[in-house]
């Protein structure tokens, strides 16, 4: 076998590894963050390590997938539907790890036991909402500037708060509330001090605003609905789940994304922009080869890091990456750095710390009550 088919295999061994710590295996008490049933006792060295790349991947995802899109559209990219391709269309890659993780887990929890049908039922009606947050996604970045665009899109938090509470039983502590204000005020900084709209036409401004809130209440739901479907369909303990969870999810939205290319009539203009693509045609291959891999490395880290904790905390670090997407385009593009970044920055670090703290306090919680278990 060539050495570069064995990739997939040492990644899942490497995962394995991490997450399959013998401790892993009995019920836990609900915390205050309510985290699926396989994170209860991982919160070992191994927890702090998934939690670290799952957020690595989300926060390198969603910068280079935002980036690499506004440089799609600024040097010549007009398709919306060929955008909302790209941002599932990586989906394949995972084809892999799906078929060699047999042969690299030893592990010998059962799949999921729940009927194909409603598998099935689960992998397309989440395809199909990533699908429309992808669309949608794809016209709020196009018709607002990234400020205001960030802005509106901290309402995601809010959004998949009052979802995480009814139906993924969230519950709320201060520093969970204090946690969700700070990380929308970080975002909320960045939107309202005034930025040029650039290229940004003002006549499309109110579809770009209906639409991003729009993405980000689809967005959300689909969170909390992926952490509901671990919790009450696929219920298995397996890393196998996150990726297959993301593999079919996004493939049928890229299969749906196509759909509309061609229903759209917009696939006609592929060739022209293929051909007109201002930094040439290797470029434009490049920039949508490498949109789609972003954004799958965005979409293994917020799956797992529903699956290792929960929706409302994968959300916490999408939002956390909102105002660093800004300071990447400092050190990549070359954008001016400004104070109003810097507090934005600060701010979501802080409301990030106030998250993490309140795990600390129910790790710290779950040590003492099992200690005391042991002790009688
Ligand atoms: N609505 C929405 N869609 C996304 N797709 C990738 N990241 C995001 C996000 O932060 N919000």
């Amino acid at each position: 076998m060539p050495k570069v088919a064995l990739l997939p295999v040492f990644v899942c061994e490497f995962l394995k590894m991490i997450i399959f710590a013998p401790e892993a295996t009995s019920p836990k008490p609900a915390t205050s963050s309510q985290e699926l049933p396989s994170s209860s006792n991982l919160k070992s060295w191994r927890w702090w390590l998934m939690i670290s790349l799952f957020t690595l991947f989300i926060l390198a995802g969603q910068a280079a997938g935002t980036l690499l899109g506004r440089f799609y559209y600024n040097n010549g990219g007009k398709s919306i539907w060929m955008a909302t391709i790209v941002q599932s269309a990586g989906a394949p890659l995972l084809f892999p790890f799906v078929l060699l993780y047999p042969l690299a887990s030893s592990s010998s929890s059962s799949p999921a036991t729940a009927s194909a049908v409603k598998i099935a039922a689960v992998y397309i009606g989440i395809g199909l909402l990533i699908a429309g947050d992808n669309l949608m996604y794809s016209y709020g970045l196009l018709y607002l500037p990234v400020s205001t665009y960030s802005l509106v899109c901290a309402t995601q938090l809010a959004f998949n708060a009052l979802f995480a509470y009814f139906l993924n039983s969230q519950k709320f502590t201060a520093f969970i509330f204090n946690s969700i204000i700070l990380l929308t005020l970080a975002a909320t900084l960045l939107g309202v001090r005034s930025e040029g709209g650039g290229s940004v036409s003002s006549d499309k401004y109110p579809l770009g605003f209906t639409l991003t809130i729009a993405a980000s209440a689809t967005f959300s739901l689909m969170m909390s609905l992926t952490q509901l479907s671990f919790q009450k369909v696929l219920k298995s303990e397996t890393f196998l789940v996150v990726i297959q969870m993301t593999l079919w999810t996004n493939f049928l939205a890229a299969v749906a994304s196509v759909v509309g290319l061609f229903v759209s009539g917009e696939w006609r203009g592929i060739h022209l922009e293929f051909g007109e693509f201002e930094k040439g045609k290797v470029s434009y291959v490049m920039t949508l080869v490498w949109i789609a891999i972003s954004w799958l490395l965005y979409s293994v880290g917020a799956v797992g890091l529903i699956f290792v904790v929960s929706s409302l905390f994968s959300n916490v670090i999408a939002t956390l990456a909102l105002p660093v997407v800004p300071i990447f385009a400092v050190v990549f593009f070359h954008d001016s750095m400004d104070g109003v970044k810097v507090i934005a920055l600060l701010i979501a670090t802080l409301g990030f710390a106030n998250y993490m703290y309140q795990h600390y306090l129910d790790d710290s919680k779950q040590k003492k009550s099992r200690r005391r278990r042991d002790d009688l």
